[in-house]
């Protein structure tokens, strides 16, 4: 659906703010472009929709170059800017009629009012947008892009700052969408949201993709969880007993932390396993805690690696 080759983007001041980006998004699928702060998120996708030019390289948005066929490049594109940037006094279904007119595309209220039950806004139609809760706000905001009949959606930051109920309401409406045929590509800082959402996860960092990777091998790889298990006694080494579970030895021999994949359905966690075989060369556990990598060291691993 969605080729980038070889793209960069210099700003004004001289920041190198995308690095020779090479990128293919499947028609279909779910893409998330996960990454920190200042990554580079909003500009790639911005550079994708032809909103900011390229310093280097070309984007195929359906095989139409997004320079040199701008329009057919930009009509089969619809973009969910990340601020909530709506006109207070006018109705739902005139902001999101007018959104299709801006493409030059004739009028269909039949389209429009299924993009609104689609995001259970029919009932709102008449509403003026300062009338709407914040989720409304949003779920309108992607009605306006869907106006024109895209064939792809970005959602830039599409739960940044929402709270956790309206969050899952909008992983709800992308993948309705998603079913219906639209190819969606968003961005993310939650790599729960890339979890939950993403067919394919691509990660961004300084301006560069640092890897792009099936969601649920990536959460494999990423998942991995640690059990940190304080004994009440100090040990010297590990006891050959315990030498099937993937322990070593910390804090002086306080601690064995045991390091296990959160994400296995299969298997489960091994953990009641451990317990069992600790109780049963009777060692003593004073306390317990378990830690999951945060993004900020997925990053960081995932960066080194790629070095
Ligand atoms: N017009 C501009 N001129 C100069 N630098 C810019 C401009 N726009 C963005 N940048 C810089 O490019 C880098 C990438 O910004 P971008 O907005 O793409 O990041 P992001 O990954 O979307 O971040 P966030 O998650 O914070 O939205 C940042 O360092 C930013 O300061």
């Amino acid at each position: 659906m969605i080729r980038v080759e070889g793209l960069s983007k210099t700003f004004a001041d001289g920041f190198q703010a995308l690095k020779d980006i090479d990128l293919t998004i499947r028609r279909g699928e779910i893409f998330a472009l996960l990454g920190p702060n200042g990554a580079g998120k909003t500009t790639l996708i911005s550079v994708i929709c032809g909103l900011v030019n390229a310093s280097q390289g070309r984007v195929l948005v359906d095989g139409h170059d997004n320079v040199l066929d701008y329009r057919a490049a930009r009509q089969r594109i619809g973009l969910v800017p990340q601020e909530l940037t709506n006109e207070a006094f006018v109705t739902v279904w005139d902001t999101v009629s007018f959104s299709r007119g801006l493409f030059g595309k004739p009028k269909d209220p039949a389209h429009i009012e299924k993009v609104l039950r689609a995001l259970t806004l029919w009932e709102k139609r008449h509403n003026r947008l300062l009338e709407l809760s914040g989720g409304m706000k949003r779920r309108v905001l992607i009605a306006k892009a869907l106006a024109h009949e895209p064939d792809v959606l970005f959602l830039d930051e599409p739960t940044a700052g929402v709270d956790v109920e309206l969050r899952r309401e909008m992983w709800e409406v992308v993948r309705g969408l998603r079913d219906q045929g639209v190819t969606i590509i968003l961005t993310t800082h939650y790599i729960e949201e890339a979890e939950e959402m993403a067919d394919r996860i691509g990660v961004i960092r300084n301006g560069e993709i640092v890897l792009v990777e099936n969601t649920h091998a990536l959460m494999q790889q990423l998942g991995s969880k640690e059990l940190t298990l304080h004994l009440h006694e100090a040990l010297e080494r590990i006891p050959p007993a315990l030498s099937g579970h993937a322990l070593t030895l910390a804090e002086e021999g306080h601690a064995l932390v045991y390091t296990y994949d959160a994400t296995s359905q299969q298997d489960g966690t091994g953990i009641s396993g451990l317990l069992a075989d600790l109780e049963a060369v009777g060692l003593q556990v004073k306390d317990l805690h378990t830690r999951q990598s945060s993004l900020e060291d997925i990053f960081v691993s995932l960066v080194r690696e790629h070095r």
